[in-house]
Formats: C-alpha cells, sequence, structure tokens
C-alpha cells in the first residue's frame, strides 16, 4: 500500500483534492438540481443552458463543501468519522483547500452569471453562503436546530436548476424545496444517532447530544411524516401524476418504517442503515419526478 501510495502521488494528490469536493452529495445536488431544470419547461431544456447551469451549481456546491473542510479543520481532526479527511490530516494546506475552494466559487459564479443569468447566480452564491459561512462556521456550533436551518442551503439546487431555465422563481420549484428541507433532518439525524459520541467529544450541540438518543428517533419518526405529506404536494397542485403519487407514497412509507424501526425495534446496524436508505430515497424520489414529468398520467379531479 505504502509502495502504491509513494508511487502514485499525483493520483493520490487528485483524489485528495476531488475528497475536499464531497463528491457523492454534489452528484445528488445536481441531480436535484437537474430535476428541477427539467420540470421548469414541458419539453427539454436548451442544452447550453443545461451544460452551464450543471457545471455552475456544481462548482459552487464543491466549492462551499471544501469550504467546510477548510472551516471544520479542527473539529474533522477529533472525529473517528472525519480524522483522515485531506484538510484535517494535513496532507493539503488550509490556505492551499481555500484557494482551490475560492477558485471552484470564482468559476462557478461567473459560469451562472454570464453563461445562465445573474438570478440563478446570485441564489446560488447565497446558497454557498448559507452553507459555508452560516451553517458551518455558526449554526453548526450554536444550536441542535442547526440542520433545520442549514438544511435550507442544501435544499436550494431544484429552485436554482429552476431559475437557470426560467429566469424566475416558481411556486413549484418551492415545493421540491420544501421535500429536500424535510428530508434534511432524518437524513442527518440518523447518521448523528450512530455518531453520537463522536458528536459529543468535539462539543457539536447535535440533536442526539443535547436531547438524547430517545428523542431524536421520536422526532425522525414524525419528519417522516412530514415528509410523507410534503411530498404528497406535488401532485395535490397538479405538478405531478400517479406514477410519482405512488412511487413516493412507497418511497416513504418506507422511509416511515425504517424510522419505525429505529425507534421502537433497533439493533446497532439500524441507525446506518436509515440513514443510507435516506439517500436512496432522495435520489429515486428525483428520478420519479423526472419519469413522471416525461410519462405523466393525468392526476383525476373530481368536478
Ligand atoms: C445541512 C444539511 C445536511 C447535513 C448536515 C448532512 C450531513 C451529512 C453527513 C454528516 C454525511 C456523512 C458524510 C461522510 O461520511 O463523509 C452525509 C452524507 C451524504 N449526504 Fe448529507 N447532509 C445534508 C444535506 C444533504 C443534501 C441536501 C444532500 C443531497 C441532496 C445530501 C446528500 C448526501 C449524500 C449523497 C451523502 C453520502 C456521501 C458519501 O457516501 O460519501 N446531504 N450528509
Ligand atoms: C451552492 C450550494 C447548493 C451549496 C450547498 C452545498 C452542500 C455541499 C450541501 C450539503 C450539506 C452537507 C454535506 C452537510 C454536511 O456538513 P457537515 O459539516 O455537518 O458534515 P461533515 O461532518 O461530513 O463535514
Amino acid at each position: 500500500m505504502t509502495a502504491i501510495v509513494k508511487a502514485r502521488p499525483g493520483i493520490n494528490r487528485v483524489r485528495d483534492y476531488l475528497e475536499l469536493t464531497k463528491p457523492k452529495v454534489v452528484a445528488l445536488l445536481v441531480l436535484t438540481a437537474w430535476v428541477g431544470m427539467m420540470l421548469a419547461v414541458p419539453g427539454i431544456p436548451e442544452l447550453t443552458t443545461l451544460v452551464m447551469a450543471t457545471l455552475g451549481i456544481g462548482l459552487l456546491s464543491a466549492a462551499a463543501a471544501a469550504m467546510n473542510h477548510v472551516v471544520d479543520k479542527r473539529i474533522d481532526a477529533q472525529m473517528a468519522r472525519t480524522y483522515s479527511r485531506p484538510v484535517a490530516k494535513g496532507r493539503i494546506s488550509t490556505v492551499q483547500a481555500a484557494s482551490f475552494a475560492f477558485t471552484l466559487a470564482l468559476s462557478g459564479f461567473i459560469l451562472l452569471y454570464f453563461a445562465v443569468n445573474a438570478l440563478t447566480a446570485w441564489l446560488t452564491l447565497a446558497s454557498l453562503f448559507g452553507y459555508a459561512v452560516v451553517y458551518t462556521m455558526f449554526l453548526k456550533r450554536a444550536t441542535p436546530q442547526n440542520i433545520v436551518i442549514g438544511g435550507l442551503a442544501g435544499a436550494m439546487p431544484p429552485l436554482l436548476g429552476w431559475t437557470a431555465v426560467t429566469g424566475e422563481l416558481h411556486g413549484h420549484a418551492l415545493l421540491l424545496v420544501m421535500i429536500i428541507f424535510a428530508w434534511t433532518p432524518p437524513h442527518f439525524w440518523a447518521l448523528a444517532i450512530h455518531r453520537r459520541d463522536d458528536y459529543a467529544k468535539v462539543n457539536m450541540p447535535m440533536l442526539p447530544v443535547t436531547h438524547g438518543i430517545e428523542f431524536t428517533k421520536s422526532v425522525i419518526c414524525l419528519y417522516t411524516v412530514l415528509l410523507f405529506l410534503v411530498c404528497l404536494m406535488p401532485y395535490l397542485v397538479g405538478m405531478s401524476g400517479a406514477i410519482y403519487l405512488l412511487g413516493s407514497a412507497l418511497l416513504n412509507l418506507r422511509f416511515m418504517q425504517y424510522a419505525w424501526k429505529l425507534k421502537f425495534n433497533p439493533d446497532a446496524g439500524t441507525a446506518m442503515a436509515t440513514f443510507k436508505f435516506s439517500i436512496v430515497h432522495l435520489m429515486v424520489l428525483f428520478l420519479l419526478l423526472l419519469v413522471d414529468h416525461y410519462f405523466k398520467v393525468s392526476p383525476i379531479y373530481v368536478s
């Protein structure tokens, strides 16, 4: 292993920089932005807008993630889940990571501003600020509601995709934001239950640390119910059809089942299994919105 590390320093360096961008998180964020773009118009949006917006939103999200690594260097170094991250370990210096983040952010902003539209550029920059500054620097350290409020930044991409294509805000895009907003607490708190001791060690006021694991499990159950209800909205307003309704109901029932098991019948792996399912849930839900958009079976209205 050491031999490989020594023989391929360039590749490992690239891998470290890639890790700074939280690529899997950014991939899912970009997928939700993409769905926002596709749902904004009846057909397929113009290809140039699609490519430029995907790049711009992806670059600014990746920049936000890299900034999070810089700001959290000290706590990341103390937690079992994050101690080997490139900045925490010192493989990439703070200045290098910050310059990298700044370069990504600047190129993403310029791309959005000049090749997409100013509204999307400013809203995406505001999301970066919401995550890297408001959430990471302040909320994360201040209150157990940190991820509820901070979750708004991560929920923004569908709206960013929508404005990229239409140049204006729309209620339907806000519904997609609300879905991710309601999804984020059960997504994160399931992981935070599993990693409770890590967070307690570094004095992060995550809900399982401040209010205990049982209380957190109850709140996760409630949020999965709230999520179920929020996910009905696209159907109720006529934005999505029966394919979405059926798929989302099944996904949300499964999420509620995970939450129920976590509360009343857990084993050692239930919290992590719930966290992992949350990711599949959101990915499939947004793919369903997309499929439904192109193969829409109209909602049946009783007049
Ligand atoms: C404030 C809001 C959020 C918080 C606090 C949060 C927290 C976390 C944490 C702590 C992890 C584990 C990361 C790791 O082990 O490296 C994670 C993983 C993940 N999150 Fe979130 N998350 C949030 C919002 C989102 C959003 C909005 C998305 C996508 C739409 C998302 C997608 C993912 C994905 C795909 C992973 C798996 C990453 C991997 O396996 O490398 N998260 N999240
Ligand atoms: C421009 C735009 C859309 C910005 C949003 C950017 C973004 C990367 C949102 C994802 C949220 C996330 C991974 C939070 C985890 O942070 P954490 O510090 O709690 O987790 P960690 O301990 O794994 O770093």
